[in-house]
C-alpha cells in the first residue's frame, strides 16, 4: 500500500484545535509549546520545520533509509551547560519575535507533554568550551592581553559558552518591526520561497514559522550567571557571516580582523568582571549570498578605474538590485533573550547595527571602531567606502581621499 500524503495546507477539522501558542507570555506554560512535528501534522502549531535549511538533507537520510522519519530524540543529558534566564524580555511579545525565548528549555518546561509523547524540540542549545585563535596568542606576545587562569589559560586556550539559535519567527512581531501586515509579509515569504510553505497563505491559524535561513551562534566570555544584572558590565560584537574572511583569511575585507577585535575586547571585558557577547549570525554576503557576493567582487574589479571606494555600494547595487539584506530590525532580539539592557562597548561602527539597538531600549555607552593597523591592504576602499556611508568614525573621508585606495586587480 502506498503511504497517503498528508497535505498540511488546510487545518484537519476532525482533528481539533491547533495547540495554543500565546507569544510573549512569560510564564512557558502559559505560552505553550512551538510543535513542528512532521510525525503527527495535525499537532502542529509552526509552519516549517526545525533545523531550517538541513531539513533537505534530513529528507536525504530518510529516503536513502538511513534515518527512521519516526526517529524521536534522546534528550538526556543534553541541557545547557550553564543556566541562561528567564530574563524580563521573555515575557515581551514585542522585544523578541525572531527566536523561541524557551527554546533551550524544553526538555525542562515541557517534561510532562514529552513524556506525554508530544514530539516537542529545543531550538537552541547551550554547551562549554575551549577556543584558541592566532590573533588571540599574539595580542598576548604583544603585551595586549595576559592570561588569569580562568578566562583566558597562558597557552592561549579561551574559556567560553556556546549558544547555537535557530530562528522561530512569529510572524505578526516580524511584520511590525518592518512595518507591514502580517497578510502581506505572508504572501511574500510565500511567493520568494517558490511557494515553498503554502501554510503561509493558507494557514492563518499557524502564527510562528521555523524559516529555513541560517541561524546565529554567540559566543560568551566571562561568566553568563551575571548577565541580566543592571551592574555587569557587556562588550559585544554582532558579526555577519564573511566566509572568505572570517575561516580562509581572504583579504578583501575587514570581517575576521574586526571580528578578532571583538574577541579581544570580550576577553578583556570579562576579565574585568564584565561579559563580553559575540553574536555570529549567518548572514553570509550581506545576507545577498556567496555567489552575489563574488559576481560584486569582480565586478569592482573589472570596472574602469579600478577597484574604488565610491563605485564600491554601487556595484553592490547593480548586482543584487539592493545593498544589503541582513536588515538588522531583528537582530537585537538575541540581546534582548540575553537580558542585556545596556552594553558598555560595542566593537562595531555599523549604523544600521547601532541604530536598532539602541531603538528597541538598548543603551550603548561607547563604540569601538577597528584599529586602522588591522585594516588589510585590499579591504582600504571597503573600510572608506562605509566611513563614506556613513559608519561611525572620527575622520569622514573626502572626496579627495576616497580616491586613494584602490584594490588589488582580479
Ligand atoms: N555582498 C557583499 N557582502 C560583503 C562584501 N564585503 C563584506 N560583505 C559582507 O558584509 C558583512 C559584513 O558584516 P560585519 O563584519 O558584521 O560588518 P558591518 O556590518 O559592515 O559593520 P561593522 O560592525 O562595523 O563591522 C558580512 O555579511 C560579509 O559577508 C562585499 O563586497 N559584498
Ligand atoms: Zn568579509
Amino acid at each position: 500500500m502506498p503511504r497517503p500524503i498528508i497535505l498540511t495546507s488546510h487545518p484537519n477539522r476532525g482533528a481539533g484545535a491547533v495547540p495554543p501558542l500565546n507569544w510573549g507570555a512569560a510564564d512557558p506554560q502559559q505560552r505553550g509549546p512551538v510543535i513542528a512535528t512532521l510525525q503527527n501534522p495535525a499537532t502542529r502549531n509552526a509552519i516549517g520545520t526545525h533545523a531550517g535549511s538541513y531539513a533537505l538533507y534530513r529528507a536525504l537520510a530518510v529516503a536513502s533509509g538511513q534515518l527512521r522519519a519516526d526517529h524521536r530524540p534522546d534528550f538526556s543529558n543534553t541541557r545547557p551547560a550553564v543556566p541562561l534566564g528567564p530574563f524580563g524580555a521573555w515575557g515581551d511579545p514585542a522585544k523578541i519575535v525572531s527566536l523561541d525565548p524557551w527554546g533551550h528549555l524544553v526538555p525542562e518546561v515541557y517534561a510532562a507533554e514529552l513524556a506525554a509523547g508530544q514530539d516537542i524540540r529545543p531550538s537552541i542549545a547551550v554547551t562549554r568550551a575551549h577556543m584558541n585563535m592566532p590573533e588571540v596568542t599574539q595580542a598576548m606576545r604583544a603585551g595586549r592581553l595576559a592570561p588569569d587562569g580562568e578566562v583566558l589559560l597562558p597557552n592561549g586556550d579561551v574559556r567560553v559558552t556556546k549558544v547555537a539559535i535557530e530562528p522561530v519567527w512569529w510572524l505578526p512581531g516580524v511584520a511590525a518591526r518592518f512595518g507591514i501586515t502580517e497578510t502581506e509579509l505572508r504572501r511574500h515569504l510565500f511567493e520568494q520561497t517558490g511557494g515553498m510553505f503554502p501554510e503561509l497563505v493558507t494557514r492563518p491559524d499557524l502564527r510562528v514559522f521555523l524559516p529555513p535561513i541560517g541561524g546565529m551562534t554567540v559566543y560568551l566570555f566571562g561568566e553568563p550567571e551575571k548577565l541580566g544584572k543592571p551592574e555587569t558590565q557587556v562588550a559585544c560584537r554582532i558579526h555577519d557571516e564573511c566566509n572568505g574572511s572570517d575561516v580562509f583569511g581572504s583579504d578583501i575585507c575587514t570581517c575576521r580582523p574586526y571580528l578578532a577585535h571583538g574577541i579581544e575586547a570580550c576577553i578583556e571585558m570579562a576579565q574585568e568582571g564584565g561579559v563580553g557577547v559575540i553574536v555570529y549570525n549567518r548572514k553570509e554576503g550581506r545576507a545577498l549570498g556567496e555567489v552575489t557576493k563574488f559576481l560584486v567582487y569582480n565586478a569592482r574589479k573589472r570596472q574602469e578605474g579600478g577597484d574604488r571606494a565610491e563605485q564600491y555600494f554601487q556595484r553592490t547595487e547593480c548586482v543584487a538590485g539592493v545593498q544589503d539584506m541582513r536588515f538588522q530590525e531583528l537582530m537585537p532580539d538575541v540581546l534582548h533573550w540575553l537580558g542585556i539592557t545596556r552594553i558598555d562597548r560595542l566593537v562595531s561602527m555599523s549604523n544600521m547595527k547601532f541604530a536598532p539597538i539602541v531603538e528597541s531600549g538598548i543603551a550603548v555607552v561607547a563604540r569601538i571602531p577597528i584599529p586602522d593597523g588591522l585594516i588589510p591592504a585590499d579591504a582600504r576602499v571597503e573600510m572608506d567606502a562605509k566611513k563614506a556611508a556613513g559608519y561611525f568614525t572620527e575622520a569622514v573621508p573626502d572626496a579627495a581621499e576616497l580616491a586613494i585606495a584602490k584594490g588589488r586587480a582580479l
